[in-house]
């Protein structure tokens, strides 16, 4: 039997923290998170490396304290420190399904996570081991998108993998809008010209000017996280 090759040989996956929340209305789920990481263990048995960035919606969002009136930079350090919850609840489920998995936080917090240094990073890749990044870009103002995009051009990712909660980049937010149609694929410039609301445009700006491709694809479906590491039609290719 022959087995197939995956397309890709270095991917960097971001994971929406409202994703590890599963059918719970916040937090994280336990089984969602095993079942993630049970397709994350399956793509690197075919010799895939993956470093993950972990969102912290399913936590607290710096948005929403920003606009309870508090101060907009302090709401952000904390949805930075939520991201740092969902990375240790990640890596611990991945270690208990045999993979060595190491979290690396932008903000330093040494007696909890290593801090991230970029050649530490790369030889743990190397050494196939799965690296989390935490805490985002560790500046606030930002998004853990953007941050997939800065983690995914410095470790030299081949593909950003934007695992959310629809199947694609639509013609209009699928929630809001169920006549907006799915695209195969579009290019950064499109989605930003349209103002497609699935990534900030600080995230498709830094993939573009990198040519950084994006693969937006559901969480939710079972094995569509392997069909796109396969190369397979998977969601929505965003591309330069
Ligand atoms: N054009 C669009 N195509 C697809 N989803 C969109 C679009 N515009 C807005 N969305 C919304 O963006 C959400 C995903 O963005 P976001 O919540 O920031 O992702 P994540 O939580 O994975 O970081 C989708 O659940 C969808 O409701
Ligand atoms: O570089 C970053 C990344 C994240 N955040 C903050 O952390 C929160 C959680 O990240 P995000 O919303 O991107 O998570 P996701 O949407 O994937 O759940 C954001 O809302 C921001 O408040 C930040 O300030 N800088």
């Amino acid at each position: 039997m022959t087995t197939a090759t995956p397309a890709y040989k270095r991917i960097l996956l971001k994971l929406s923290g409202e994703a590890l929340m599963g059918d719970d209305a916040f937090g994280i789920n336990r089984a969602t998170i095993v079942r993630m990481v049970g397709e994350v263990v399956e793509i690197t048995r075919m010799g895939v490396e993956v470093a993950v960035v972990i969102g912290g919606g399913n936590i607290f969002r710096g948005v929403a304290g920003g606009a309870e009136g508090m101060d907009r930079a302090t709401a952000d350090y904390m949805g930075m420190l939520a991201t740092v919850m969902n990375a240790l609840a990640l890596a611990d489920a991945m270690d208990k399904q045999g993979l060595t998995a190491r979290v690396m936080s932008a903000i330093s917090i040494e007696q909890v996570v290593e801090p991230y240094v970029r050649p530490k990073a790369l030889q743990y890749l190397e050494e196939g081991k799965v690296v989390v990044f935490a805490a985002g870009t560790g500046n606030p103002f930002f998004t853990t998108d953007t941050a997939a995009a800065l983690r995914g051009a410095e470790i030299g990712a081949e593909l950003v993998l934007k695992a959310t909660k629809v199947d694609g980049v639509y013609t209009a937010d699928p929630h809001k809008d169920p006549t907006a149609t799915r695209y195969a694929t579009l290019s950064f410039d499109e989605a930003m010209v349209r103002n497609l609301g699935i990534m900030d445009a600080t995230a498709f700006a830094l993939c573009r000017d990198q040519k950084l491709p994006v693969k937006v694809f559901s969480i939710f479906k079972p094995g569509a996280l392997k069909r796109v590491v396969m190369g397979l039609d998977e969601g929505t290719l965003v591309h330069a």
